[in-house]
């Protein structure tokens, strides 16, 4: 193999469909499909360790939970555990009313008749055939022509209808899938089904399914789709048919196939939640679901515990959702980078209540499936003010001014670059304290006297510090405000050139924060925080936090 020079010469391109007046491309979903999940027959039978009985019955709890309707729950001819589990669902009464147990065999007679003693007792089932129809299929693993590969359908059909007429208590329902439908001819899918659709019977009034696999995806989604507007232009008796797609991911695009398919005309989706099943996997359900809710349609299914959803998936198949998995993905509703960031903050304070969802780079309100937003900004070296900003206003209730933002954010920036790694907004208020708050050297405001007398502000401060030997210093200052007042002591030429404030929180416990802009003897403006119960003396903090903050930088200059 590796003497080939281009490897490439091993593959060659799946043909298009002839089908120039196709619709498809126009159309939009604008119903939800029947959802069948297979996850506990196409799902487990590509796992590791396949699920014991509990697992499964864990599993089977979580679909009913969620609204999937149809639950293919196992291949009960492969093992006494599939068996069991039928019968376990069946006699404990765990099917509800509204909802269909669907199991899947070969078409072997043995396999047939052991899968219809499985569902003895069952209200209603879907028993679920299939075998293989594309060429390579017919030559490589069954080796037969077209006649015997439609004659195992039609045997194995008639089988369904003799199994069926034993068990007449169960309202049964019958579903065929020409496996490898998507590398069939075309003809030969719509000749075997036919032939199939005529041993059943079906009626407008009791539909059959036909289920069309996309076993091994290989072609683009496109060519499925064109392949099922085609099935169901040519197919007997559509209206007694329903047309079920069951795609999987080899390529990448199975999700793409089913959205395209069901704009074909399908009316059935089969699939496994978060995508698990052979290779690369089935459909994944969850994604199919939510991109209808993402576009104003509501997929009858309930996502809204996502996390919960993902928990038993992951505990079950024992395989880990990709953190970048659509919706469900740890990092998925999480913003790291600057702009992206700022755009969601502004996103987030703009976006109404009941008005359509617009906040940038979330396609999904992360509230809609149970997800609170305290993933959404994660701070790292990547980060911008916004990011900051809104840890900040989520976590503290600390509205940083514009321009101290960007100040900041520098400082948190030294500090990632320093580290390496995310910071947390704990982390994130820990170094605003330490670089604001605790800002107390040389001068610590120790206490203050104030006195208003005819508009006139009267300010003493006791100033302690490093180097200020042991005795304070007492500085005293008269202006039209507090603040005037204060700055006029100072021995220390000071321009506030921004002032802001705001409350934290609210009622008793509630505190006020200031934020001042100081310019030292001329120099470059620098800020300052103060907290406190008193507004007074949140603002007097803040001066103290600014002019410490601003002597310290220029020492470090001038050293
Ligand atoms: C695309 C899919 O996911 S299809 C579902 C696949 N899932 C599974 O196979 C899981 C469960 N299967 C099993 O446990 C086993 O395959 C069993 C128990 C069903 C059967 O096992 P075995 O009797 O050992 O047969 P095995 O699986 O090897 O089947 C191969 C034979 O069945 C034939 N066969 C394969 N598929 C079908 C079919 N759909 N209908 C009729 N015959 C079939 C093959 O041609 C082959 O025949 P040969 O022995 O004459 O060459
Ligand atoms: C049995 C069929 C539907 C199947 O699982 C497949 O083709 O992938």
């Amino acid at each position: 193999m590796s003497m080939l020079k281009d490897p490439s010469s091993k593959y060659r391109a799946f043909p298009t469909i002839d089908i120039p007046d196709r619709t498809w491309p126009s159309k939009t979903i604008t119903t939800a499909p029947i959802w069948c999940s297979s996850d506990l027959r196409d799902g487990n039978q590509s796992l590791i360790e396949p699920m014991d009985a509990a697992k499964k019955l864990r599993f089977w709890k979580t679909l009913v939970a969620v609204g999937v309707k149809e639950i293919e729950a196992s291949f009960p001819a492969a093992s006494q555990t599939d068996f069991d589990f039928v019968r376990t669902l069946i006699e404990d009464n765990h099917i509800p009313e509204d909802t269909t147990i669907q199991v899947l065999t070969q078409g072997r007679e043995d396999l047939i008749a052991r899968t219809f003693e499985s569902l003895r007792g069952a209200k209603k089932a879907i028993v679920h055939l299939y075998n293989a129809t594309s060429p390579s299929f017919r030559r490589i693993v069954f080796n037969q022509d077209k006649d015997g590969i439609k004659a195992i359908a039609v045997n194995a059909a008639k089988l369904f209808v003799k199994y069926a007429a034993q068990q007449p208590e169960t309202q049964w329902t019958f579903e065929y899938s020409p496996e490898t439908f998507s590398a069939t001819e075309l003809e030969f899918a719509k000749e075997v089904c036919d032939a199939v659709i005529e041993v059943w019977n079906p009626t407008p009034e009791h539909k059959m399914i036909l289920n069309l696999p996309a076993t091994v995806e290989c072609a683009t989604p496109n060519i499925y789709a064109d392949q099922i507007e085609w099935f169901g232009r040519h197919i007997n008796r559509r209206d007694s048919v329903i047309i079920s797609l069951h795609t999987h991911n080899d390529r990448g695009t199975g999700v793409a196939a089913t959205e395209l398919g069901l704009m074909a005309g399908a009316d059935r989706v089969e699939g496994c939640l978060f995508g698990n099943g052979e290779r690369t996997g089935n459909v994944d359900l969850v994604t199919v679901a939510l991109n209808m809710y993402t576009q104003g349609l509501d997929p009858q299914l309930d996502f809204s515990d996502i996390d919960g959803v993902r928990k038993v998936v992951e505990e079950c198949n024992q395989i880990q959702v990709h953190p970048r998995h659509p919706y469900v993905g740890d990092l998925v509703h999480t913003a790291f980078s600057g702009s992206h960031q700022d755009a969601i903050r502004k996103g987030f304070s703009q976006q109404k209540d009941d008005a359509l969802w617009e906040v940038p780079y979330l396609p999904i309100d992360p509230a809609d499936i149970g997800r609170s937003y305290e993933a959404v900004i994660r701070v790292n070296s990547q980060s911008g003010k916004g990011g900051i900003a809104y840890l900040l206003e989520q976590e503290y209730d600390i509205s940083l001014p514009r321009r101290m933002q960007i100040e900041f954010s520098q400082v948190v920036q030294a500090e990632t670059d320093r580290v390496g790694l995310e910071m947390t907004a704990p982390q994130i208020y820990a170094l605003l304290q330490r670089e604001y708050l605790q800002a107390n050297t040389p001068y610590a405001l120790v206490s203050h006297r104030l006195q208003e007398e005819n508009g006139n502000s009267f300010v003493e401060v006791e100033v302690s510090g490093k180097g200020q030997g042991e005795t304070n210093l007492h500085w005293k200052g008269k202006g039209n405000g507090a603040l005037e007042a204060l700055v006029a002591g100072l021995p220390i030429g000071v321009e506030i050139m921004d002032y802001n404030e705001h409350a934290i929180g609210a009622g008793t416990n509630a505190k006020a924060a200031a934020y001042i802009e100081l310019r030292v003897n001329g120099e470059r403006p620098v800020h300052g925080v103060g907290i406190d119960e008193n507004i007074t003396t949140a603002s007097f903090k803040a001066l103290f936090s600014a002019l410490n903050r601003s002597l310290s930088q220029l020492e470090a200059k001038a050293a």
